[in-house]
């Protein structure tokens, strides 16, 4: 037998994943550096985002670097040790942002280096197609796969009628049917939590985005709110786990506040969901056609003819307003930034010459 090798048993174990892609290390970041500079600078995820600083894990490390208003959860850094604020923050394969609530217009970075983002709906009174549409466009623009997840099928007797009427959203995008609190989850996920995946649930409160984690964590249901620790001086604080590492190997991450979700430059999502009305909108007489009763309209005859339904069409061009009115928005504030900045310089400026 050679040096370090096991003798045979019955039931091997699976071999254990490395840490790293465990935490969702792939290739696509692997490719923007090198052995020398890995070597240097050890990749890191950024797994939480606080005030006070981002939490990191990676290979034997669990610390907090300076915030950074570039980075979100999920982002990748190259670990600088010594001046942890000058780490390299690695190109992201997506991102979900949103323009911030409240009256400032700044866009806020959700998610990054997401692979499936599952819209989660229930079967009731939650249900509704126009928020489907508006989560689905956003994870199109932000380059991450959507899944239709429609929970408390055991709660619905016409659960047909909600498949068909999600299904209808866009060919692309899956639907699956489940009961959150059974053992399904594991199994009618499993294809998107791959190991070395990371996933996310978004959707309104109450729908079962944390019993969907617990489900594939393999964790009771009581530890559905969110744990309670004792700090340094015994007291309670609460901390959300925001990546949790499953045992099959997919990270989920756990992103509060995707509840009041505004799209903002996100047109090529908008036109992926709504391809159809897209391209029959190319061919509308007129260049800037508002589909409002234009002549030469190629989307109204499509809904007079009975091929388009007009509440579709209703939710495109509710949606599209949304998101050109925020984009506008965004570009205002931008400007005014810009502005300011230039502003600060020339006083600046002016202050050397007048010394
Ligand atoms: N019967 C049944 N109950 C479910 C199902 N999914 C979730 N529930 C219940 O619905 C309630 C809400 O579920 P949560 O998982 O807390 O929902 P959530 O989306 O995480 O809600 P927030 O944390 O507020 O965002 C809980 O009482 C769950 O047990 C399901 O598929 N079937
Ligand atoms: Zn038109």
């Amino acid at each position: 037998m050679m040096r370090g090798e096991q003798p045979a048993s019955p039931e091997p174990p699976a071999p254990a994943m490395p840490f790293l892609q465990r935490l969702g290390w792939q290739a696509f970041f692997a490719q923007q550096t090198s052995i020398d500079e890995l070597a240097e600078t050890p990749p890191v995820r950024v797994t939480e985002v606080h005030r006070s600083g981002l939490r990191v894990l990676g290979d034997g490390i669990d610390m907090s670097v300076p915030p950074r208003s570039d980075a979100t959860v999920g982002d990748w850094l190259l670990l600088d040790r010594t001046l942890p604020s000058a780490s390299r923050l690695l190109e992201r394969k997506s991102l979900i942002k949103r323009r911030a609530a409240g009256r400032e217009s700044a866009v806020q970075l959700i998610a990054a280096n997401l692979d499936t983002a599952f819209v989660v709906t229930s079967c009731n009174a939650d249900f509704n197609l126009a928020r489907l549409e508006r989560y689905i466009a956003l994870a199109f623009e932000a380059g991450v796969t959507p899944v239709i997840v429609i929970t408390k099928a055991d709660l619905c007797d016409d659960i047909a009628d909600y498949v068909a009427r999600a299904s209808a959203i866009s060919e692309e995008v899956a639907v699956v049917t489940l009961n959150a609190r059974s053992d399904e989850p594991r199994a009618k996920l499993a294809p998107w939590c791959k190991p070395g995946q990371t996933v996310a649930f978004l959707g309104s409160s109450g729908v079962g985005k944390s019993t969907l984690t617990n489900a594939l964590s393999g964790r009771e249901a009581a530890a559905t709110q969110a744990i309670r620790e004792d700090d340094a001086k015994g007291r309670h604080t609460t901390s959300h786990r925001q990546i949790h590492l499953l045992p099959d190997g997919c990270a989920v991450l756990d992103t509060p506040g995707v509840r009041e979700l505004q799209l903002a430059e996100a047109e090529t999502g908008v036109a992926e969901v709504f391809s159809d009305l897209d391209e029959l909108a190319a061919q509308c007489r007129f260049n800037d056609c508002r589909h409002e009763g234009e002549p030469g309209c190629a989307v109204r005859a499509a809904v007079d003819s009975g091929e388009v339904d007009a509440g579709r069409l209703a939710r495109w061009q509710k949606l599209l307003a949304e998101d050109r009115h925020n984009t506008a928005t965004l570009a205002e504030r931008r400007s005014k930034d810009k502005a300011f900045g230039k502003m600060v310089k020339q006083a600046k400026k002016r202050k050397f010459r007048d010394r």
